[in-house]
């Protein structure tokens, strides 16, 4: 291999956390804020919620030269300044007050002085420091300073003092704790979107055509629940013992802080998006947020008996609650004390119609055990922490509605809210001129009319009142899932409906829900399209409609992309938490991890494999020159795309082109073809290799694609996520039948079966073709060539493998120095990715013939299979090798026992990739990680690596993570991209 340094992304990047130091690209650290954390056990009352920023200690001056310090230094923070806000937001920067931006407080009438105290869940006391009307008279002009709530990544925070609200008629607008009437709350969650609440509701606030969008939708009470969001400051909760039975890390109580604070207290949505890093424990944090509340709701339920005043509380009128019966019963408490209230799951229903079930998590079938797993593992063990799970999945579960009400925790995947929960329908017709446009990567200029017909069909059907499942209303076939109330709802891994017009998207939105979560290391992975599906699961409005996203969001970027981002960034605060593995909180790093080094490796074809390649390489070309001469590239777009795909797999190994990945021909499925009429052979056969082919479930190209008796084409892997897990029904919309294998074809299957029936061989002369015989020996490709030379050295300082080399626990040769660490000793085990099976058949073919022990884990394999596959690698020091299909492999999983990941082909998306690597470096690693990327020279992966760079880039630029600029280019393929691919 010839390495090529290369930076990751999260190495050098400009990072942020909440209340943190942040490391630049040059290595130096910005303004710390240490945290403060006042545990229960504590003298004096006990305390949950403390204030992680000590920077209120400072005398008034410091705070004061803190905060013109950072206005100068030219940081985010500064450079959001008061004009640039006003742009933000369409207010004319000359109508802003000078005094405005100036005004810094004494400190005494700062609003969060140093607690001494703060508040237990369950009693509700008042903080000590509830500051007064008149102190609160000055709160929206405080100083900015280092404990400023922050929550996106890679900046500091606003000044305050570069705020300023107006109202519509460009005079000044008092922050809503001001207004006239107005009770302080002093709950560590108050403020941001309560009081912008209330502001709205209780001070006649009404949108203008001034400050209306063109949507008639009202962007400035997000920005001011931005404002005042960013002048909390970081909050820590501190989960009460016997909850879990481990502690929470730093960043994890701040992100329950946060979570707790966006169920009870937000206006803009109630739930977020959790989108630290993968690996740094999203799930605990989860699984804590629901004990929290857990802890809460128990806490309330004495009150309620003791207080008797039930209290109703429309908590999220999306959703069907017309019934509403909601209990809020500390609502009560917060009448004694001033407190904010918590909710209440457990009294009383929020729809009486449906039973009301307590949290759903949707997640990937690869993660389902996983899930189950952390919930028994991470709960504390005695019978009042214990949560009860279900896990709804597999052809057993149960079908009443009433079972999942049961259960405290309900498991499922993706695939099953497909197909048991209506979808929401395409908004309206602005979303279908998008959806068309957009569809399957296809840059909107080449959006083909047609398709939109298709769309159009459908809804008028649906007008009609037939019962499908696009009306968006609970129909005869609705499952279980769909028919109960949920009060909470997690979306793990959501960057599974980032195409909003998917199904999955679609009925994921669908899902009755009081608080809505998304939790995704990778929110963005084409474009930042990808987020308005997140905004219209979490209701986040205005932009959760599709019209207000594009005027408040994409038109912005593409008018001015610097302020377009910045912009966006703003927006994200209200609704998401990231954190990264290179944030820094309270001068310390997130979380110590032993280093991740990526390096690509280029490799060179063997002259037979570039000979093949520079003669597809060459058809294609010719092919792609031919569409654009015609002016045909959009109708050919999958063409193309085909054709990129055969590059890209030439790249991997020639056989790959030649048709090994078809040539799976299932006996069960070939017994059954040779059974059917010739007419219908074809007709499928026609199906699956039209120009047009998507795969239903991914909506991507189909890679190994495979039609159903019903006639729908999949990728292999796609659709054995339904055979191998649950009700085995077509993941096709609209279609309810059921799948076995004998109804799942390939072209080789159909081809076998047609020139058999041709020539009238018997079915039962049948065998499998062994792919040896079909293929001869040659497996081995120079990139399975230069990784089995990989494996092997790896191999070699394991002295039970390999007599010669002692195993004295250094990597000299692949870790550059010795990482001392207590792990040491255990065998260096690596995880090879390709996103084509075929690629991986054909790496396990060489590896037999190998003494290297693996497993294998792709999306053909029945989740118990998979759950072995990951145990046994995990656990068993023989196995050092782990062959995972890229599609069901890169998600969720821990595979810490690997220190080194190998890449055999590369992703559209670099998103992709990272998650990948994450299945190693995560908490739990306690050795340094190698990452190689195996590329071969002058090919179309050149091309790639370019473009993935390109989208590295947008989603810098739409987190804030860096510097750059040019994003805003950086979507789809377009037409440029192609030519560029093709070198045309
Ligand atoms: N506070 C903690 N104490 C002990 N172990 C922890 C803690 N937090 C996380 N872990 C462990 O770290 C690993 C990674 O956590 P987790 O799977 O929740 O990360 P994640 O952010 O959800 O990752 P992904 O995005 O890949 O799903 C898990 O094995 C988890 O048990």
């Amino acid at each position: 291999m010839e390495p090529i340094d290369i930076s990751s992304s999260d190495s050098d990047v400009e990072i942020s956390g909440a209340g943190g130091t942040y490391r630049s690209s040059n290595g130096g650290y910005r303004s710390s804020t240490s945290s403060r954390i006042i545990s229960p056990d504590a003298p004096g009352p006990s305390n949950y919620f403390v204030d992680a920023g000590d920077t209120q200690k400072l005398p008034s001056a410091r705070r004061a030269q803190v905060s013109e310090k950072s206005s100068s230094n030219g940081d985010f923070s500064s450079s959001l300044n008061h004009k640039r806000l006003s742009t933000l937001v369409d207010i004319p920067s000359n109508s802003l007050p000078e005094s405005a931006a100036k005004r810094v407080l004494p400190s005494s009438l700062q609003p969060y002085a140093p607690r001494s105290n703060s508040v237990k869940i369950g009693e509700f006391r008042t903080s000590a420091h509830t500051p007064s009307i008149s102190e609160k008279s000055h709160y929206s002009h405080v100083s900015s300073s280092t404990d400023q709530r922050n929550h996106m990544n890679g900046r500091d925070r606003y000044n305050s003092d570069d705020v300023v609200m107006l109202d519509s008629k460009r005079s000044r607008v008092l922050p809503p704790t001001l207004m006239h009437g107005k009770a302080s709350s002093a709950s560590p969650f108050a403020g941001t979107s309560d009081s912008v609440y209330r502001s709205t509701v209780n001070n006649n606030y009404r949108p203008t055509a001034e400050n209306e969008g063109d949507d008639g939708y009202d962007e400035r009470l997000i920005m001011r629940a931005v404002i005042e969001d960013i002048n909390q400051p970081v909050l820590e909760a501190e989960l009460p013992d016997g909850l879990l039975s481990v502690a929470l890390l730093k960043h994890q109580k701040i992100a329950l802080a946060w979570m707790l604070q966006k169920e009870t207290k937000s206006c803009t949505c109630a739930g977020g998006i959790l989108a630290d890093d993968q690996g740094l424990g999203k799930t605990i944090s989860m699984i804590a947020l629901i004990q929290m509340q857990r802890f809460m709701d128990s806490g309330t339920k004495s009150n309620v008996a003791s207080n008797g005043i039930p209290e109703a509380l429309n908590l999220d009128d999306d959703d069907d609650n017309t019934n509403a019966a909601v209990v809020s019963v500390d609502q009560i408490n917060s009448q004694q004390t001033g407190l904010t209230p918590s909710v209440s799951i457990s009294v009383g229903s929020f729809n009486r119609r449906k039973p009301a079930a307590k949290t759903l998590v949707v997640c990937p079938a690869s993660v389902l055990r996983q899930w189950a797993r952390e919930l028994d593992e991470k709960v504390y063990d005695s019978e009042e922490s214990k949560l009860s799970v279900l896990i709804y999945h597999g052809g057993n579960r149960t079908k009443d509605p009433t079972e999942l009400a049961k259960f405290d925790v309900v498991l499922t995947t993706y695939a099953l809210v497909t197909n048991e929960v209506p979808k929401e329908p395409l908004a309206d017709q602005e979303d279908l001129e998008f959806v068309h446009g957009e569809a399957n990567g296809l840059h909107s200029g080449f959006s083909a009319p047609k398709k939109k017909k298709k769309e159009i069909t459908i809804k008028k059907k649906t007008k009609k009142g037939r019962c499908d499942i696009d009306s968006g209303s609970l129909d005869c076939s609705s499952g279980a899932l769909a028919k109960v109330s949920w009060y909470r709802v997690i979306l793990d891994e959501a960057q599974t409906i980032k195409n909003h017009r998917t199904q999955v998207a679609r009925a994921c939105c669908r899902l009755r829900a009081k608080k809505r979560w998304c939790l995704s290391g990778t929110p963005i992975q084409n474009t930042v399209d990808d987020l308005y599906s997140y905004f219209r699961f979490l209701r986040y409005d205005p932009y959760a409609k599709y019209k207000s996203f594009c005027a408040g969001i994409k038109l912005p970027i593409s008018r001015n992309s610097v302020q377009g981002y910045k912009k966006l960034q703003v927006l994200l605060r209200t609704v998401m938490l990231r954190r990264t593995k290179d944030t820094y909180i309270g001068g310390e790093p997130i979380i110590n991890l032993p280093p991740k080094s990526i390096q690509l490796s280029k490799v060179d074809f063997s002259p037979d494999e570039r000979m093949f390649y520079s003669k597809l390489e060459a058809e294609s070309r010719s092919q792609f020159k031919k569409y654009a001469e015609a002016g045909t590239v959009s109708q050919n777009y999958a063409n193309i795309l085909l054709l990129l795909l055969r590059l890209r797999q030439a790249c991997d190994h020639p056989l790959l082109v030649k048709g090994f990945n078809s040539a799976f021909v299932g006996k069960e499925a070939y017994k059954m073809a040779r059974s059917l009429p010739r007419d219908m052979l074809f007709n499928l056969l026609n199906l699956l290799e039209s120009s047009k082919a998507i795969c239903r479930a991914c909506d991507d190209p189909p890679e190994d694609a495979v039609v159903t008796m019903c006639g729908h084409v999949f990728c292999n892997q796609c659709v054995s996520e339904s055979l191998t897990g649950d009700d085995h029904t077509c993941p096709a919309v609209g279609c309810k039948e059921q799948l076995g294998e004998d109804i799942v074809y390939s072209e080789a299957t159909l081809r076998k079966s047609l020139s058999d029936s041709l020539s009238n061989i018997p079915v039962s002369s049948y065998s499998v073709p062994e792919k040896q015989i079909e293929f001869g020996n040659n497996f081995c490709s120079s990139k399975i060539r230069t990784v089995l030379e990989f494996l092997n050295s790896m191999n070699s300082s394991r002295p039970e493998l390999n007599g010669s080399v002692p195993c004295n626990g250094d990597m000299p040769s692949r870790h550059g120095k010795a990482y001392s660490n207590s792990r040491t000793e255990l065998p260096e085990k690596a995880i090879i990715f390709s996103q084509w099976t075929g690629m991986l058949d054909l790496f396990e073919m060489s590896l037999e013939q190998t003494s290297l022990v693996y497993r294998r884990l792709d999306g053909t394999m029945t989740l118990n299979a998979r759950d072995k596959a990951v145990k046994d690698f995990n656990t068993d020091p023989e196995v050092t090798v782990m062959l995972m299909s890229l599609k069901a492999g890169n998600l969720g999983l821990n595979m810490v026992a690997a220190c080194h990941i190998i890449l055999l082909d590369l992703w559209w998306n670099p998103t992709t990739e990272d998650q990948a690597i994450d299945r190693a470096h995560r908490i739990g690693q306690t050795r340094p990680v190698t990452v190689s990327r195996l590329t071969i020279k002058d090919t179309v992966e050149d091309r790639i690596l370019a473009l993935q760079e390109e989208k590295r880039k947008m989603v810098s630029s739409a987190f804030g993570d860096g510097q750059d600029r040019s994003g805003g280019a950086a979507t789809r393929l377009t037409f440029e991209d192609l030519t560029y691919l093709f070198r045309v």
